[in-house]
């Protein structure tokens, strides 16, 4: 009788943690072939515990496997996500952004900023939650973190607040990552947690960082060789090809938004005579000299082209009529006042622009507000050069 009781209460359990085994055995293989882990977390697959025996025991024990493996598929499905998203991403800002969003999202911080290193100055590529992420690039944790390329974790209060972390929520535990490739140093991470920072969360940290490195030495190349290519190498302007695909987006940006788009295409006057009286290499530095000369005339958001050998043609958004005037003419009378030495010699250039603007004037794309500042230009150099004439 009593052989016959156990078997019936301790053979249930039994057939109870086999059926829950064959079960989670099916979802681990179903999960190899791509299904969905969603339904093997602990709510689907762990057994209520409702004995003090050794049967409670291996109850035990079996929803701490389920545990374990739940938790290891979460970081094995997150850092697959990270991976994907990667491997697929050279745009530097896209993604640092994508990196910092799926880094807060499955490492237990609140707020965060990626940094990158280029040229001696850290900028920070993207935040989120930090209230004032620009002074991260001047923080001394952050300096020494790049500096001794070693994690650096601040535990708040006790520690000093890391500027820049005045965020939406109260830190306890900041870490502050250097992000290495091949020994150099692109940047750091910085993520902040209110709740602190656990051994997992740390060491899925490591295993995203190591993706990130290499991620963002491939996006930082890619986009210098994008730069490098697209620049013409004597003036630092946008060669023809480049800058005319950059006109053409900020035409169809003007249609679209109903902004005013201005351009003026400038020429240096008897660039001919400066080459043969000075020389090719003389001439050279006058272009370069203008090229400068222009650039400080222009706004950050402006492009400045190098169209043809000694023309140039600069695109300045949200620019209307009236402040292509205004514009021109500080060019022209800069120009005008450079005095470039060769040897005990002067050089002295002017430079001749014509500029036209949408929609002051009725153009339907890029290349006709072109042939119409071109126009303008012929004016300017036929009616004597050294001048600006708007259309
Ligand atoms: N030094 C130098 N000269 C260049 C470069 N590209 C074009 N040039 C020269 O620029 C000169 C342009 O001459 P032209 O088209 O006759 O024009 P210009 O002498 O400036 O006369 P206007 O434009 O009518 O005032 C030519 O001698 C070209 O060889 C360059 O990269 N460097």
């Amino acid at each position: 009788m009593n052989i016959a009781l156990a078997r019936s209460v301790v053979g249930e359990r039994l057939r109870l943690l086999a059926e829950r085994m064959s079960f989670v055995t099916s979802r681990l293989k179903g999960m190899a072939h791509g299904e969905s882990a969603e339904k093997c977390t602990p709510d689907h697959c762990a057994i209520q515990v409702d004995s003090d025996d050794e049967i409670g025991d291996s109850t035990r024990a079996f929803n701490q496997l389920i545990e374990a493996l739940a938790l290891s598929i979460e970081t094995e499905t997150a850092v697959r996500t990270f991976t994907e998203m990667l491997v697929s991403e050279l745009d530097v800002h896209q993604l640092t952004e994508q990196a910092l969003a799926l880094l807060l999202q499955h490492t237990g911080a609140d707020g965060g900023a990626i940094l990158i290193e280029a040229d001696g100055e850290i900028r920070v590529a993207a935040s989120q939650g930090i209230g004032s992420a620009h002074l991260l690039a001047n923080n001394d944790r952050v300096r020494s973190a790049l500096r001794t390329e070693r994690r650096h974790m601040v535990k708040l209060p006790e520690d000093l607040v890391v500027d820049g972390m005045l965020a939406q929520f109260r830190p306890r535990e900041v870490v502050i990552d250097p992000v290495l490739h091949k020994e150099v140093v692109l940047g750091a991470v910085v993520l902040a947690s209110g709740q602190g920072f656990s051994a997992e969360d740390r060491n899925r940290l490591d295993v995203f960082e190591r993706g990130l490195a290499l991620a963002l030495h491939n996006a930082l190349l890619y986009h210098r060789l994008q730069t490098l290519a697209a620049l013409d190498p004597l003036t630092g302007a946008y060669n023809r090809r480049f800058g005319m695909a950059r006109l053409r987006e900020e035409f169809q940006r003007a249609v679209r938004l109903n902004l005013p788009l201005g351009i003026l295409m400038f020429d240096i006057d008897y660039f001919k005579r400066i080459n043969d009286t000075y020389g090719h290499l003389a001439g050279d530095r006058v272009l370069a000299r203008v090229a400068k000369t222009a650039r400080s005339v222009l706004r950050e958001g402006d492009v400045l082209i190098r169209y043809g050998g000694e023309e140039f043609i600069a695109v300045l958004p949200a620019a209307s009529l009236h402040d292509l005037e205004y514009v021109s003419e500080r060019l022209r009378h800069m120009v005008e006042d450079l005095v470039l030495m060769d040897g005990d010699q002067a050089i002295r250039a002017t430079v001749s622009i014509g500029a036209t603007a949408y929609p002051d004037t009725d153009v339907e794309d890029d290349t006709a507000l072109v042939d119409r500042a071109d126009k303008a230009l012929y004016t300017a150099k036929s009616g004597g050069r050294n001048r600006v004439v708007v259309t």
